[in-house]
């Protein structure tokens, strides 16, 4: 299996000496292709923070991050635009799909910036519309959308150039139960069947238990792993996990392990 994103001794320090927060202080790992890996953590323990370093928004002040053996910071210009637009796929919490685009519009936005042909990409286009079960709502306008269907929609858009990666950041966070459940499965879907690789950071445990491997953060270092032990472990279980090292960490005890 190829390491698809490595990150090594990664520090990103804000404000002055004397008055320094350290958002992330070292964080070291790897994502491997076809992982559904989940980053947990308390508020401000440098989640965001850490997918902002990987999609470039933000300038780490040490440390190394390789996307499929480059070195994301070095890029510059047509790579760094190849990079943002091809290899990383972004969900957001508030989905930010473009009000006066139809979701069609919105999910082919990628394709077209990046010159992919029309036959390639309503192909695409249909196959994920179909699975996602938003076939119904390619020709409306967001604010015609129910709110699952709108991330459904965003799914649709971070997928649609096959990106190396899909960095979702709290992609549940404004969905209802139902929906947040029904998005979880269509991405443990993608991951499962298609071999979607995703890095997916969430406070919810019940998301967090779709995922085959979690990384908990606590002032910006990694201070736990859990692994889902398939095909043994139910989801049920994983769950129960989680949520042990969630009500440590809560209560901000680091020794729970
Ligand atoms: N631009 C900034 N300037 C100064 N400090 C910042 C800045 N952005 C984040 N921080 C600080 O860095 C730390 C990590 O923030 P970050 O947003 O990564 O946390 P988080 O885990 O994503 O939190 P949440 O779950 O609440 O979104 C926090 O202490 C935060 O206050």
């Amino acid at each position: 299996m190829e390491t698809v994103l490595e990150i090594e001794d990664l520090k990103k320090y804000y404000g002055r000496q004397g008055n320094q927060t350290k958002a992330l202080d070292g964080i070291t790992l790897q994502v491997m292709e076809g992982e559904f890996l989940g980053i947990m953590g308390s508020s401000g323990s440098g989640k965001s923070t850490l997918l902002n370093c990987i999609a470039t928004v933000i300038e780490p002040s040490s440390g190394k991050i390789m996307m499929k053996g480059t070195e994301i910071h070095s890029l510059k210009g047509k790579k760094l635009a190849a990079y943002r637009g091809r290899e990383i796929g972004y969900l957001f919490q508030n989905f930010e799909l473009i009000d006066n685009l139809t979701g069609r519009e919105n999910i082919m936005l990628p394709m077209s910036l990046h010159n992919v042909s029309d036959k390639e990409s309503s192909k695409r286009l249909s196959r994920l519309a179909s699975y996602l079960e938003i076939t119904d709502v390619l020709d409306k306008f967001p604010s015609q959308m129910s709110g699952g269907q709108k991330q459904r929609v965003a799914a649709a858009r971070a997928l649609i150039m096959d990106p190396g990666i899909i960095l979702a950041d709290e992609p549940t966070g404004a969905l209802d139960s139902r929906n947040a459940k029904t998005l979880m499965k269509k991405l443990a879907g993608l991951n499962q069947d298609e071999n979607a690789t995703i890095l997916m950071v969430t406070h919810d445990s019940n998301a967090a238990s779709y995922c085959k491997r979690i990384l908990f953060i606590q002032d910006g270092r990694i201070f736990h792993e859990l692994r889902r032990d398939t095909p043994d472990e139910t989801q049920q279980e994983f769950y129960d996990r989680i949520l042990k090292v969630m009500s440590q960490l809560g209560g901000g005890s680091a020794n729970v392990l």
